[in-house]
């Protein structure tokens, strides 16, 4: 198989760079008109997987919205998993994952490992139990040409007093993290399977950041649409670097009518082009 970062061009090059998050809101199921139940839960995310999934090349399913409704919101998750990627998207299943490196094994069997009912073809990863306890994520990824986006610089107010936080060299902590991501993914071509997440809100004046952005690997720019970010902010922050616009909320309001989430969606897309 080709490596994420191969098939994640690909998917770029054929689908633009439209991110779709299947995030499960219970006010949006209310707004859909549907159940607060695992019923309704089924019924909008495999709505919102016919409506996107055959547009864009990735869908991002939130795990959190799943896993409260326990092991049968789980079973929902994964037949979102198999049903977006049989209607040819990669899945990014946003867990946000990070622990001691033995327990960082099992969650990288629970959701990269083919055989697993969750193995997705990528997952968010946080590094801040530091970069190197995400091994067993990177070991488990390249084994299986799977792919990561690790939170580099996150699109929550409340990230910069971790993120833009100095270590004692002088270097602010979220490019320590691109450092370590621009070491994996050297010399891949087309693209490193090895992503960050960069929200589309963070602050930014110049280009100056570019540099530190550079490295070779894909962008994941959550906080484009309903968090404020708009598809200029994406051509202002990230220039020509590779990057997904990931909007849940923005497309899933569009929603139930399947063809008016595949409308939004296609013209999320053209906005970006
Ligand atoms: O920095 C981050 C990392 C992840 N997210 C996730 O993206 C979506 C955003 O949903 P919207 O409805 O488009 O606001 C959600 O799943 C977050 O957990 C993020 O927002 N910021």
């Amino acid at each position: 198989m080709a490596t994420f970062g191969a098939r994640l061009a690909a998917a770029i090059a054929a689908r633009g760079s439209v991110c779709a998050g299947i995030d499960p809101h219970a006010s949006l199921l209310a707004d859909w008109g549907l159940d607060d139940t695992v019923d309704g839960l089924r019924t909008f995310a495999l709505t919102a997987v016919e409506g996107l999934a055959p547009y864009v090349p990735v869908i991002k399913p939130q795990s959190a919205f799943y896993e409260r409704f326990g092991s049968a919101g789980v079973k929902v998750l994964e037949e979102v998993i198999a049903a977006s990627r049989e209607a040819g998207a990669l899945v990014c299943l946003d867990v946000k994952r990070g622990d001691i490196g033995s327990t960082s094994q099992a969650y990288a069997d629970a959701y990269l490992d083919p055989r697993s009912p969750l193995a997705s073809d990528s997952i968010t990863v946080s590094p801040y139990l530091g970069f190197g306890s995400l091994k067993p994520f990177v070991d488990t990824a390249i084994k299986y040409d799977a792919g990561l986006f690790v939170l580099g610089l996150t699109s929550n107010p409340e990230g910069p007093e971790v993120q833009h936080a100095t270590t004692a060299s002088g270097e602010r902590v979220a490019d320590v993290m691109f450092g370590h991501l621009r070491e994996l993914n050297a010399g891949a071509t087309p693209l490193g399977s090895f992503g960050a997440v960069i929200g589309a809100t963070i602050q930014s004046g110049g280009t100056e950041h570019l540099q530190a952005f550079n490295f070779n690997g894909p962008i994941l720019a959550p906080g484009f649409g309903e968090q404020g970010a708009s598809a200029a902010d994406i051509k202002r922050i990230f220039g020509d670097l590779t990057v997904l616009a990931s909007t849940s909320r923005g497309l899933l309001k569009a929603g139930p009518s399947v063809s008016a989430l595949r409308d939004a969606a296609l013209a999320t897309r053209d906005s970006l082009a």
